[in-house]
């Protein structure tokens, strides 16, 4: 599944900027064309000033997946997630990737820095990029996470 040349966007907060480093040496070694959108630093900033930008690519087909990293990867998934498309997955195991993944058609892997040895992050992002959806089943359940409720409002639970 590995698509040397593939255009990846990378970003991080200060937390999750060391690992980042480490993980864009190893997308460009895979022979990925890596996009880091930053930071460029461990001075303190704010996770979403990054989460929209990666997420608006992938949500507007620009590129097919990217790469969050922040303390927890929460922050980062609550952004990324609100764009139309965009599926983010925080994944703290190659296990959890891998269903991420081939059950949800994960395109966007979030990373909890703070939480991941660099070792594991290696592991987690070499399945997330390598494992396929599975479709069948899920193909439904994934479609379904866009659709509008009974009310006709995109809005889940709005009217209800
Ligand atoms: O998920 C996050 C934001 O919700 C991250 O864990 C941030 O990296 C974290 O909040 C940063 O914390 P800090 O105390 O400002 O370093």
């Amino acid at each position: 599944m590995a698509h040397p040349g593939e255009r990846i966007p990378i970003a991080s907060d200060h937390a999750g900027f060391e690992l980042k480093e480490r993980l864009r040496t190893v997308l460009s070694e895979m022979g990925y064309s890596v996009d880091d959108i930053g930071t460029h630093s461990t001075a303190s900033t704010d996770y979403p000033d990054y989460a929209h930008p990666l997420s608006q690519q992938v949500s507007d087909g620009a590129v097919q997946r990217g790469v969050l990293l922040c303390g927890t990867g929460l922050g980062m998934s609550y952004v990324a997630n609100r764009y139309p498309g965009v599926r983010a997955a925080v994944s703290w195991s190659p296990e959890i990737a891998a269903l991420a993944r081939k059950h949800n058609d994960a395109n966007v892997l979030v990373l909890p820095a703070r939480f991941v040895s660099d070792e594991d992050a290696i592991a987690i992002l070499r399945t997330w990029l390598e494992t396929p959806f599975e479709g069948g089943r899920h193909q439904g359940r994934v479609a379904k996470i866009e659709q509008t409720n009974e009310h006709g409002d995109d809005t889940p639970g709005s009217g209800a």
